[in-house]
């Protein structure tokens, strides 16, 4: 049986993108490099087309959001077997399910234990009620309230220790008028409302939790989604250490935290959105937790159902 590496030899240092290879090669994959930006979609897409048995991986996670996608174009999730080699930058899938190293990568695929995880599913538009776009994976978060000029003011540091929640504070601090988003926020099939009004951010977890909760790994089998909306921005620094702790804090009268299956969020105009970090603009987003819709490799440490603390719930 097949098994594919997409690999984008561009992400993270390079050097371990190459070690990938090298291990790959010897393990009989059969490795494909991407030449261009998106191109790792088409990749997957063709390996699940063909009907490889397991297409792979190789970079960070704008890498593996795509090749995710590419499976998903290819009808390709129930029957093809998921995985990551984390070669990028910020890996923050392959940390959350249990993928320590390059080389711990290979052994995980190598021993074939793989679970079924939940994927967020996007749909947008830039209306109220056209959805018309295909609907578009995510695995990590998705979060409104970013900015394109933001991320290349974030510092580097700030950036590994808080991820997207980084942009958002760099956003805020930077930008004196920081404009609130106006939004309507919805839940489940009946879309009952959660919450209305101005919000400095909203988060939308799959795989992972934000700062200010015990623990960085979600639950990705319960088919629901972290959705976390801060309004109201308390006078504190943004970039000071403990500002993303403070802004999340459990229990603060600025936030709102729900579990839900499906989430429905109107802004009053178009406004940013990140999908595992890529940019895009409109106004409508449904977002769903597909339950169980990724076979994905795992690695022993991975906690199927990671205990909550009571802070957590
Ligand atoms: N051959 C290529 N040349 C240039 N860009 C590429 C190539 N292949 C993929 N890409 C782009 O690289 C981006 C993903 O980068 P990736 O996440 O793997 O690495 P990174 O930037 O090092 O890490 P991270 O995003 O986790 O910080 C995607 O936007 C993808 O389209």
């Amino acid at each position: 049986m097949t098994r594919v590496l997409v690999r984008n030899p561009h992400s993270g240092d390079r050097k371990r993108s190459l070690r990938a290879k090298e291990l790959a090669e010897k393990r009989g994959f059969d490795v494909r490099n991407s030449t261009a930006p998106g191109e790792t979609l088409t990749l997957a897409r063709e390996a699940a087309e063909e009907g490889a048995a397991a297409v792979v991986a190789c970079g960070g996670d704008g890498t593996l959001n795509e090749v995710v996608r590419g499976v998903d174009e290819a009808d390709g999730l129930g029957r093809t077997t998921l995985g990551v080699v984390p070669a990028g930058t910020g890996n923050d899938f392959a940390d959350n399910v249990g993928i320590r190293s390059v080389e711990h990568a290979f052994k995980v695929l190598d021993s074939g234990r793989e679970r079924r995880l939940d994927m967020g599913m996007v749909r947008t538009s830039s209306g109220r009620t056209d959805v018309d776009e295909r609907p578009r994976p995510f695995l990590n978060s998705c979060v409104c309230g970013l900015t394109a000029e933001a991320s290349t003011r974030t510092r580097p540091d700030l950036k590994k220790r808080l991820g997207v929640v980084a942009y958002v504070l760099s956003t805020m601090q930077h930008s004196r008028g920081f404009e609130g988003l106006q939004l309507d926020v919805r839940a489940g099939e009946n879309r009952d409302p959660v919450w209305q009004g101005e919000a400095v951010m909203l988060l939308v977890g799959n795989g992972r939790r934000f700062p200010g909760e015990a623990r960085r790994q979600a639950n990705m089998e319960d088919g629901l989604l972290n959705v976390v909306i801060i309004e109201d921005v308390p006078a504190i620094d943004y970039l000071s250490k403990g500002a993303a702790d403070k802004l999340l804090r459990r229990g603060a009268s600025h936030l709102t935290r729900v579990k839900v299956p499906h989430l429905v969020v109107d802004a009053s105009k178009p406004r940013q959105f990140s999908l595992d970090g890529e940019m895009v603009e409109r106004r409508h987003l449904e977002a769903d937790a597909r339950q169980g819709a990724m076979r994905f490799a795992v690695g022993e440490s991975y906690q199927p159902t990671p205990e909550e603390t009571r802070a957590d719930r």
